[in-house]
């Protein structure tokens, strides 16, 4: 079966904010499909998973992050030729502790996001969140 046809798998995903705007993103670590490419942090949700539970687990796991809070943003459904993903992005302005690098991966706080290559489900992304951040408007 082609991943276009196979069952959407969620992900979690988190944008943790800083009262700047600031938005951390990370480096995909060697061995996982798009290796090197940047995303905001996060990962699938298991079975019988509540997402929001998926994206606190992901952030202690990978970064030793504690969330406090998250609103639920958008959604974003993308076919890769490895997967058909289901993202959930969340945005967090409240967290405990500092990231670490606990996978290996390199990380980036950004303003005007300046990283790359991004994963391509994650460049519109990229947009509203200028909107978001920059223009006060949090409708897209
Ligand atoms: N975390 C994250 N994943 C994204 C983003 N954009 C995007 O297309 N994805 C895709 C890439 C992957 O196909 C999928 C995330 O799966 P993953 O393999 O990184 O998840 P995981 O950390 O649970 O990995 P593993 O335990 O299976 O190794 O979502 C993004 O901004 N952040």
């Amino acid at each position: 079966m082609n991943a276009a046809a196979a069952c959407p798998i969620d992900v979690a995903v988190g944008i943790l904010m800083r009262p700047n705007g600031d938005v951390l993103l990370g480096q995909r670590p060697a061995g996982k499909p798009y290796a090197g490419y940047w995303e905001f942090p996060g990962g699938k949700v298991e079975a019988g998973e509540a997402i929001f539970d998926a994206l606190k687990r992901e952030f202690v796991e990978e970064l030793g992050i504690e969330i406090r809070s998250a609103e639920a943003w958008c959604g974003v459904e993308h076919v890769y030729e490895h997967a058909h993903v289901r993202l959930h992005f969340y945005i967090s302005r409240e967290w405990r502790g500092e990231p670490q690098s606990l996978e290996g991966q390199a990380f980036a706080w950004q303003g005007a996001v300046g990283v790359a290559p991004l994963l391509p489900a994650t460049i519109p992304l990229l947009h509203w969140l200028d909107l978001l951040r920059y223009d006060g408007n949090d409708t897209i």
